[in-house]
């Protein structure tokens, strides 16, 4: 049981648990809870972490604006849990600033109880019910009698474990026990929750089931940190992304944007042998477009980019017709966040 922090229930955060239509529970925000002005739910500044001689966080400047769902993108080892412990306050930093809502992270009642920290290793006891579970953490956030009572109830019937509530969690699946760590985070209702690769080892239906409820939350006024080495998972949860490799933040921006600004212009293309075959496939794609600007293999075929690839398309069909070339596969490639990281940082994040 690490990273365990001791809270008091405050009645800063989320509302009530209330019932919605698909048969989950979700909380409520009460009007005061939101921030009355636009004070950052995360700010960094020049943050910077070293374990020894590791520098784990060199000077992070990060800013997670209240209501969104931030994606910490980045391979292993690149300082994303570093990251996530500097926001929750389980461990200070070797240099610079952060502050959650306006106060230094980690530090007071007050502010460690507006954040709910879901931690990369499951943090559970296996010989407790799930409830007793829930019990123990609402407990260490201050919560007693019927207020954690109503809480656990609603945060079960929220996360779909209403009928396993009595069952010792070392029989539930890992997908259920990633849900249960993340209850357990959610019930003195945070307004920041920061989630640690929380879909590792989870099976798809667990993991979309969990996607919904971090929507949910998020509807409700939650702001949502999310770490993660999956691009899909990032694409599909969250409005804004920060890049984060070799302990520096490359870049972060609201996602179109981060994909307007670097994401390739690309068109794929696989030659068949049916037709002509061009014996320099890069050269010949030089040859048809001056719009060019870069080839590379993909697969069996070639990844062009272009500034704008419908006129690449227009003109690699144009030179096409005139070859006689025949095409397997021809298609508009669409901006991806996969392309943003390989520019950024010139590996792909499946390599690594
Ligand atoms: N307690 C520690 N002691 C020493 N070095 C550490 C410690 N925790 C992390 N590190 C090192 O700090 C760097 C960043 O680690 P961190 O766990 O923050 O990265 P991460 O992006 O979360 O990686 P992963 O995706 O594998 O969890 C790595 O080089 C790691 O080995």
């Amino acid at each position: 049981m690490t990273d365990a922090v001791l809270l008091k229930q405050t009645g800063e955060g989320l509302g009530t648990f209330t019932p919605i239509k698909d048969g989950l529970t979700v909380s409520k925000l009460l009007n005061s809870t939101r921030p009355k002005s636009e004070t950052q739910a995360v700010v960094s500044k020049d943050l910077s972490k070293t374990y020894g001689r590791t520098q784990a966080l060199d000077k992070v400047s990060i800013h997670v604006a209240p209501g969104s769902f931030y994606g910490l993108l980045g391979p292993n080892g690149a300082g994303k849990s570093t990251l996530m412990k500097l926001m929750v306050g389980v461990l200070a930093p070797s240099g610079g600033s952060i502050e959650v809502f306006g106060h230094k992270a980690g530090k007071g009642d007050e502010v460690r109880t507006m954040v709910g920290y879901v931690p990369q290793d499951v943090a559970l006891y296996g010989s407790l019910t799930g409830k007793q579970n829930l019990e123990f953490f609402g407990s260490m956030y201050g919560l007693r009698g019927r207020p954690l009572q109503q809480s656990i109830d609603e945060i079960l019937e929220f996360i779909g474990l209403t009928e396993k509530a009595g069952e010792a969690v070392k029989s539930y699946s890992g997908g259920m026990k990633r849900r249960l760590n993340i209850a357990a985070a959610l019930l003195h209702k945070p307004r920041l929750l920061l989630l640690d690769e929380p879909t590792v080892g989870v099976d798809p239906h667990s993991r979309q089931r969990m996607f919904e409820m971090l929507k949910h939350l998020q509807a409700q006024g939650a702001t949502i940190v999310y770490s993660s080495h999956y691009m899909e998972e990032v694409e599909e949860l969250c409005d804004t992304v920060g890049i984060i490799d070799h302990g520096q933040l490359v870049d972060q921006d609201p996602l179109p944007e981060l994909l307007a600004r670097y994401a390739g212009q690309e068109v794929y293309l696989e030659i068949s042998p049916d037709g002509t075959v061009p014996p320099d496939i890069p050269a010949w794609l030089a040859s048809c477009s001056t719009r060019l600007r870069s080839v590379r293999p993909l697969g069996s075929g070639w990844l062009a980019e272009a500034e704008n690839r419908a006129d690449l398309m227009a003109d690699i069909l144009a030179a096409a017709r005139q070859k006689a070339l025949i095409f397997r596969r021809l298609e508009l490639v669409k901006p991806s966040l996969e392309s943003v990281f390989l520019k950024l940082t010139g590996t792909s994040l499946r390599d690594q």
